[in-house]
């Protein structure tokens, strides 16, 4: 896999000399609909010797519109890069969303980016993608003034799951109920976590569940519950099943207020403190409950194992 290189907004002068296939938008989860976007300016580049770009922005609009309600990032930027890598993205461009950025007006927009990057060849939107002051922008004014300044415009048609199209927001009300499982089928791939094991309060050895716990907190934050999950090496090593609580383990740490991922693995675990590790979420078994103490604690973690193996041997 290729690393990309990132920029800080669109005054890239770094990008490799060669023409720019940029695909635009959000893109927060990296979603099946994002990626016929992403993939055909990979595919364009590829077959005409240019860059693959991805403009993205942060903050979220939302920071500036919805100042009381913002959008919480289903994917880290670190996982956003990652994911985005996989499919051949070489350039990741973020242009800080400000107040100034967000009141430019939409037919200034392919100018300003012709201004910037002068290699620009082709342009890559969904259909449904607006931009500009007011939102004023379409993917009709974009290829009309493509088509005048000798820039392709790709616009992809809306892809949807079970009849309705798939978007950020609905991958993010799947997440926060615990529906991993669809999740994953509207993201194509799965929703995962990375992070580097933390020494815990080793009782989960005691109660004869060691976990391995990770600090890891997206904004948004999946249903506190058990998962099957997948874990193995930030470089892909070791693939092992496992069981995971995301929670705040009200029966042994009453007040907790952050939530961490603690996984315990089916079988012999290859990895210990200090490991850097990917969490492929599987599918939600239980919502996390407090106890009246910790044997009943370990009686339904042996069920929740149980749980785990018999999904993986579905
Ligand atoms: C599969 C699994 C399910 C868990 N379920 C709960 C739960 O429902 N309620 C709870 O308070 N703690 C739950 N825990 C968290 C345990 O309390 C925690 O793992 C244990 O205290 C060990 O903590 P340590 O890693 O800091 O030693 C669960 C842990 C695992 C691995
Ligand atoms: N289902 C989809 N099919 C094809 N393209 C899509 C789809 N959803 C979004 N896009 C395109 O991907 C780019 C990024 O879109 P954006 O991140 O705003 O989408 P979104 O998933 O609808 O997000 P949100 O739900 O937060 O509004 C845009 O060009 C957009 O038009």
């Amino acid at each position: 896999m290729n690393s990309a290189a990132e920029f800080a907004g669109l005054d890239c002068a770094a990008l490799p000399p060669r023409p720019v296939h940029l695909a635009i938008g959000m893109f927060d989860g990296v979603h099946r609909g994002h990626r016929t976007v992403i993939e055909a300016a990979v595919t364009s580049a590829r077959q005409a010797g240019g860059v693959a770009a991805v403009l993205t922005f942060f903050p979220h609009p939302s920071a500036i519109f919805r100042r009381d309600d913002c959008t919480q990032l289903i994917l880290p930027a670190a996982a956003k890069r990652r994911v985005l890598e996989t499919l051949g993205v070489e350039a990741i461009i973020t242009e800080p969303f400000t107040p100034e950025f967000s009141q430019i007006p939409a037919e200034e927009f392919l100018p300003l980016l012709r201004a910037k990057l002068p290699r620009l060849a082709g342009i890559y939107v969904g259909e449904n993608w607006r931009f500009g002051r007011g939102r004023r922008g379409d993917a009709a004014l974009l290829v009309r003034e493509g088509r005048a300044g000798g820039i392709s415009v790709f616009t992809a048609a809306r892809v949807s799951w079970d009849g309705k199209p798939i978007s950020s927001t609905r991958i993010r009300s799947l997440l926060v109920k615990g529906d991993v499982a669809a999740a994953n089928k509207l993201l194509g791939y799965a929703y995962f976590a990375e992070g580097v094991v933390k020494p815990g309060k080793r009782l989960g050895r005691q109660l004869g569940f060691p976990t391995l716990n990770l600090d890891w907190a997206p904004e948004c934050r999946p249903a506190l519950g058990v998962y099957a999950v997948e874990v193995r090496g930030i470089d892909g090593r070791d693939r092992r099943n496992a069981v995971a609580n995301f929670g705040l383990r009200p029966t042994v740490e009453p007040g907790a207020t952050e939530p961490r991922l603690e996984v315990h693995v089916l079988g012999d675990c290859p990895f210990g403190e200090g490991d850097a590790l990917l969490v492929d979420w599987r599918q939600f078994l239980r919502p996390e409950v407090r106890f009246a103490g910790v044997e009943q604690l370990q009686a339904q973690i042996a069920r929740d194992r149980d749980a785990a193996a018999a999904f993986f041997a579905r």
